[in-house]
């Protein structure tokens, strides 16, 4: 491993995911199914980072690193340093890697497939280990349908089984809360129990938003296909939504992905307060804040 180029303080911030409407619109005949999905990139998330080693090996701190088994080989970061240098004929560098494990995990917001992702950034961006975008995006998805989306970290239209990223009309300013009650929620467990896999695509896009009501008024057409199965499963899911319908700043509220994180959108400037608030009404629930999508 050439000695990596960047160290302490360039490493990766691995975005959380919030699919802001998540409709299901079929299923493979090897069990993926078909989505149609908005998803946007919060600024909270995980940080990686890796430090010269004589071994390849994995660090995990931060308030959600107990969920995780540390020096697992199981881990989607491990994981994707080990299939890029497969990709690329090399033997796995010689790195110690930190991650800072801030996302809850199986919580609906592909904190592990923004890890995957952040591990693959990290890699390119060593010599020898560059890769052109379609081999990169083929490893990306390999690795979870999630990744691919996860690798550029923009806001975009997702579908096939999550391979397929299109871009968006540019979105308005908003404010964004998640909150998770800290239940564990399987996304496999979730795709089983659905009701309904035929559901209709995304309503047409507009060419562009031009204010936050249109775009709440577009997403109040939409949905989770997901959500009603997911908070029979998981009732706290309920009340996280019944809590976040309470505050006068909440202009929508959704789950996110296969729970059971759930997201608030508000008008930019009002996230902080409305956060601060639903943290104090349930001290024990994970929540978090961002401005900037
Ligand atoms: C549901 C979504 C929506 O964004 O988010 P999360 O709840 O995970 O955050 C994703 O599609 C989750 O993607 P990801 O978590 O990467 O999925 P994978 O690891 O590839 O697969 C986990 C499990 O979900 C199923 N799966 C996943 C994606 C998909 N389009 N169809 C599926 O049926 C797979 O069959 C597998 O059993
Ligand atoms: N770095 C990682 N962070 C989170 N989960 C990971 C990681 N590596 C492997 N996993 C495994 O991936 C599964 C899905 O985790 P995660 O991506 O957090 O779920 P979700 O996409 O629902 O938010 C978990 O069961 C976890 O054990």
């Amino acid at each position: 491993m050439p000695e990596l180029e960047s160290q302490k303080g360039a490493g990766e911030f691995a975005r959380a995911k919030v699919n802001l409407a998540l409709h299901i619109t079929g299923q493979r005949d090897d069990g993926y199914h078909m989505l149609d999905s908005l998803v946007v990139f919060p600024r909270i998330g995980d940080h990686l980072s890796a430090t010269p080693s004589d071994k390849l090996s994995l660090e995990v701190t931060g308030p959600f690193s107990t969920d995780l088994e540390p020096q697992s080989n199981n881990n989607l970061v491990l994981k994707a340093i080990r299939r890029l240098s497969q990709a690329k004929n090399c033997a796995p560098p010689d790195i110690n890697l930190s991650l800072e494990k801030n996302l809850p995990v199986a919580s609906g917001i592909g904190g592990g497939s923004a890890d995957a992702a952040a591990a693959l950034r990290l890699l390119m961006r060593q010599p020898g280990f560059t890769l052109a975008s379609e081999d990169i995006h083929a490893i990306a998805l390999e690795l979870g349908a999630d990744v691919p989306v996860c690798l550029k970290q923009v806001a975009v239209r997702m579908q096939g089984i999550g391979e397929l990223l299109s871009p968006l009309p540019s979105l308005p300013d908003f404010g964004m809360v998640i909150a998770n009650p800290r239940v564990a929620v399987s996304t496999p467990a979730i795709f089983k129990g659905l009701q309904a896999r035929n559901n209709p695509s995304l309503p047409d896009l507009p060419e562009s938003f031009a204010s936050l009501d249109q775009l709440i008024v577009y997403l109040r057409e939409t949905r989770n296909d997901m959500q009603v199965t997911a908070e029979a499963l998981c009732p706290a899911i309920t009340d996280v939504l019944s809590e976040m319908d309470q505050h006068p700043e909440t202009l929508l509220n959704r789950m996110s992905g296969s729970g059971a994180t759930c997201f608030a959108l508000c008008r930019c400037g009002d996230e902080k307060n409305l956060a601060a608030r639903i943290q104090k009404s349930h001290p024990d629930w994970w929540v978090a804040f961002s401005d900037e999508l």
